[in-house]
């Protein structure tokens, strides 16, 4: 990952810079693929919607610079997003595009000067003086294709990728302003293509009630749309404000159309909302004063715009310069720059949020922005502090792009005062958590810090749902959504509460609201219950897994089942300790090994005794061999090739995670609550020597799973390990079974071929007892 953080700046015209430049562009798409998928699949996203132009912009200009690494498949290349799960899929009858940016400038000379390029470049495409456009404002929504036949609504679908979008008719029909049904004399075939959003004050008056109820806020009104339209439930979907406005066509059968004009009177006509104001213009210079219009008028529209949309008013002229891949060639969306201020950062405060992790916030002297008072921004993490080394005390730049949460783009360093220090969350955390108080700590590779604790308060549904996820304690009918509710209703503050839950409690739980409630009921009630006095005999690793400590997940969790007899075990383990011990030996002793060249010199140079330094490092390589020797003999410990190398079956930052966990307050409250619950999970795999061959019914056998069966693969994986034996991917003539479900043609084939014998799920049931 870092290495692809570098710069191009100042790197040679030669391979390694081609090289650089190769790697430097997959990094961008894969850095915008996770922006897209985070906007778009989840309506989370992490950055501003203006450092996510900065970096397709630049990804863009790597592939003009370089047609070399061109690929059909880049972003710049599609339209981004995916469709969802839950939903229905619908192909589009014609695709569903983006539009080509144009970017304002700021502090240039011609601050519009792309807008020139795009109209000088119609006009010469064209051939004519003047190409009649239309300005529109470009509304910050979600994009929304309606199909009408016959007059009436036949379904309704998102954009997703393009080609193909989610079924979301059962929650467009419950905007009111969108019609069911058109006019008698309605065109027969009339997609209409729009925006679905939510007005700014309704915006503005759900996250209040949201906040009020402990929810998280949504960002901005285009997240809240987003969100909205992906319940399941339509129900939930009528109850918050959504609107809708018109502004392109797709499949259409009806009159001619020749001008958007009459487009635009169509759709009046059969009673569809359509976007307002739209400008009418032929010239250049008529066309830059109504993108200025827009930008003035635009802060008293009902909804968040952050550009204007120029389209050639011609019919026919569209039909004929087409669209590529992402976007038409007849429009252009003009992007005005996101309002910027200077103010006072006054503190940093620290966030948890819902998985464990804290983000910094800065705590602004008030600023009027884009229309709205201002007194935070976030400051994303750590890194991004450091890199922008923002400080307490510093005058900083704001911006507010849309309606995201605004961001500190930069610290104006002539202002800063004289005795201003680096910030650092670890300092100011004291390393603690502060909604709950135990150790945070910052995952290898990952830039944000979190809090290690899965009861912490501020984690609790995150907590919950991990908890009863399949993987952990399978707790099938406890989702996120009736986590949320235990959560909401006080029931259960974390995952640990769920065993003092009663029927009657979780029976009335409501999951719906307080005017419409929805009870869960006794019959789901029951069978949580049944799930969580099952899970109380589930063995160890899957209890690991259910603690969320970061780290483990189901290989570590395996292998601390294999090494520890149970829970108490692992929490008091002598072996997790000394393979963090063991990992500061070996750091020392290869620092004062007497054969380094620094160590060399500093013995040549007389800083370091010859004889000192050799009895420091037998010192340490002897305290090494004492701590191996008995775990190289039960094969805890491996010897490696390299000189003072060893492996381990649970690697070091693994351990040093479980150590904190189990040291810290929240381990020792959930040690406490199991055992005074009497649950003391217990390993089923644990063996004191692993150079010893198990005694399972399988041991010595290798398997290789096909085609589907009853159960999820990683379930027989498991029956497998269990029982000895060993899963492996790929079939061979040493491969003892294959055990087929249906299908898996290719590998039932090989099998026959080598003389590996093919065996039933119920064979397999047989074979290990069942
Ligand atoms: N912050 C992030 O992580 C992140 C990630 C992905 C995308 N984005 C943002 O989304 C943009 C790309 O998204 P996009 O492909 O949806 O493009 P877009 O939203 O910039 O423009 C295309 C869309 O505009 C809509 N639109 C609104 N008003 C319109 C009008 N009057 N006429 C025609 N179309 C109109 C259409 O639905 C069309 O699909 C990026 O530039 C970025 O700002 C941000
Ligand atoms: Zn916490």
């Amino acid at each position: 990952m870092e290495e692809d953080l570098f710069s191009l700046a100042g790197r040679r015209q030669d391979g390694t810079e081609e090289e650089a430049v190769r790697r430097r562009a997959e990094f961008l798409r894969s850095e915008l693929r996770r922006h897209n998928r985070l906007y778009y699949e989840q309506a989370e996203p992490e950055i501003s919607d203006a450092e996510y132009d900065a970096l397709f912009l630049e990804l863009e200009k790597l592939e003009r610079d370089h047609p070399e690494l061109a690929d059909p498949d880049s972003p710049t290349r599609r339209v981004g997003g995916a469709p969802l799960q839950g939903f229905n899929q619908i192909r589009h009858a014609v695709p569903m595009l983006s539009i080509d940016d144009i970017f304002e400038q700021r502090d240039a000379l011609i601050p519009d000067e792309e807008l020139v390029e795009f109209y000088n470049k119609l006009v010469r495409t064209l051939g004519t003086d003047a190409v009649p456009v239309s300005v529109e404002p470009k509304i910050d929504g979600v994009a929304l294709s309606i199909m009408y036949r016959n007059g009436r609504m036949s379904y309704a679908a998102t954009r997703g990728d393009g080609e193909v979008g989610d079924d979301v008719t059962a929650n467009v029909r419950t905007i009111r302003t969108i019609p069911l049904t058109l006019p008698a004399n309605a065109p027969a075939v009339l997609e209409v293509r729009g925006e679905v959003f939510m007005p700014n004050e309704a915006f503005a008056k759900l996250n209040e009630e949201r906040d009020a109820e402990g929810l998280a806020a949504f960002a901005n009104p285009r997240n809240a749309t987003a969100g909205t339209l992906k319940q399941l439930d339509p129900r939930q979907v009528a109850a918050r404000p959504l609107a809708f406005l018109a502004h392109g066509l797709g499949a259409y059968e009806g009159p001619e159309l020749k001008d958007v004009k009459d487009f635009w009177d169509m759709l009046r006509h059969c009673g569809i909302p359509c976007n307002e104001p739209v400008h009418y213009t032929d010239t250049l210079e008529t066309t830059r004063q109504a993108v200025r219009d827009i930008d003035r008028g635009r802060h008293s529209l009902p909804y968040g715009t952050d550009g204007a949309v120029i389209k050639i008013r011609s019919m026919a002229t569209r039909e004929a310069l087409g669209a590529t891949a992402r976007a038409p060639r007849w429009a252009a969306a003009y992007k005005f720059p996101p309002e910027q201020k200077e103010t006072t950062l006054l503190n940093i405060v620290v966030q948890v949020g819902r998985t464990g992790v804290l983000t910094p916030v800065a705590e602004l002297r008030p600023v009027l922005l884009s229309g709205s008072t201002v007194a935070r921004a976030t400051l994303h993490n750590q890194d991004e502090i450091d890199r922008k080394d923002v400080r307490i005390g510093d005058t900083v730049l704001v911006e507010k792009a849309g309606e995201i949460i605004p961001a500190v783009l930069k610290v104006n360093l002539s202002r800063r005062p004289e005795n201003s220090k680096p910030y650092s969350i670890l300092e100011a955390t004291g390393g603690l958590c502060p909604a709950c108080g135990n150790p945070i700590m910052k995952e290898e590779g990952k830039v944000a810090w979190r809090c290690t604790n899965f009861t912490c308060p501020a984690q609790a549904v995150t907590g919950i749902t991990h908890f009863c996820s399949r993987a952990a304690l399978d707790v099938e009918s406890i989702g996120s959504s009736v986590a949320e509710a235990l959560r909401g209703s006080g029931l259960a503050a974390s995952a640990l509460d769920l065993f003092s839950l009663t029927l009657e409690q979780l029976a009335n739980l409501n999951l719906g609201t307080a005017e419409e409630p929805r009870r869960y009921g006794e019959k789901n009630a029951q069978k949580a219950l049944d799930a969580l006095k099952n899970a109380r005999e589930l063995p160890l690793e899957r209890w690991l897994i259910a603690f969320g400590i970061p780290q483990i997940g189901e290989v570590v969790a395996k292998a601390l089942a294999d090494t520890h007899p149970d829970l108490d075990h692992v929490a008091e383990s002598p072996y997790i300790r000394d393979i963090i011990r063991l990992d500061e030996l070996v750091e020392s002793a290869l620092k004062a090994n007497p054969n380094t060249r620094e160590n060399r010199k500093a013995v040549r140079e007389g800083t370091l005794s010859a004889e000192e330094a050799q009895q420091r490092y037998k010192e340490l390589t002897d305290e090494i061999d004492a701590l191996t020797g008995p775990y190289l003999e039960t094969g805890y410990l491996r010897k490696n090739t390299g000189k003072l190398s060893y492996g381990s079956e649970i690697g070091v930052a693994a351990a040093k995670s479980l150590n904190s966990f189990f040291t810290s307050a929240a381990g020792h409250h959930t040690l406490d609550v199991l055992h005074r619950l009497g649950i003391n999970p217990q390993s089923q795999s644990y063996r004191a020597n692993l150079l010893e061959i198990p005694a399972g019914i399988l041991s010595g056998k290798t398997f290789v799973i096909t085609g589907t069966l009853s159960q999820p693969r990683d379930h027989f994986e498991r029956l497998i390990a269990e029982h000895g034996g060993k899963a492996t991917g790929a079939i061979s003539k040493s491969t003892s079974y294959l055990l087929a479900g249906s299908g898996g043609g290719s590998k039932r084939e090989k099998a026959l071929k080598l003389g590996v014998p093919v065996i039933s799920e119920e064979e397999f049931g047989k074979l290990i007892g069942n």
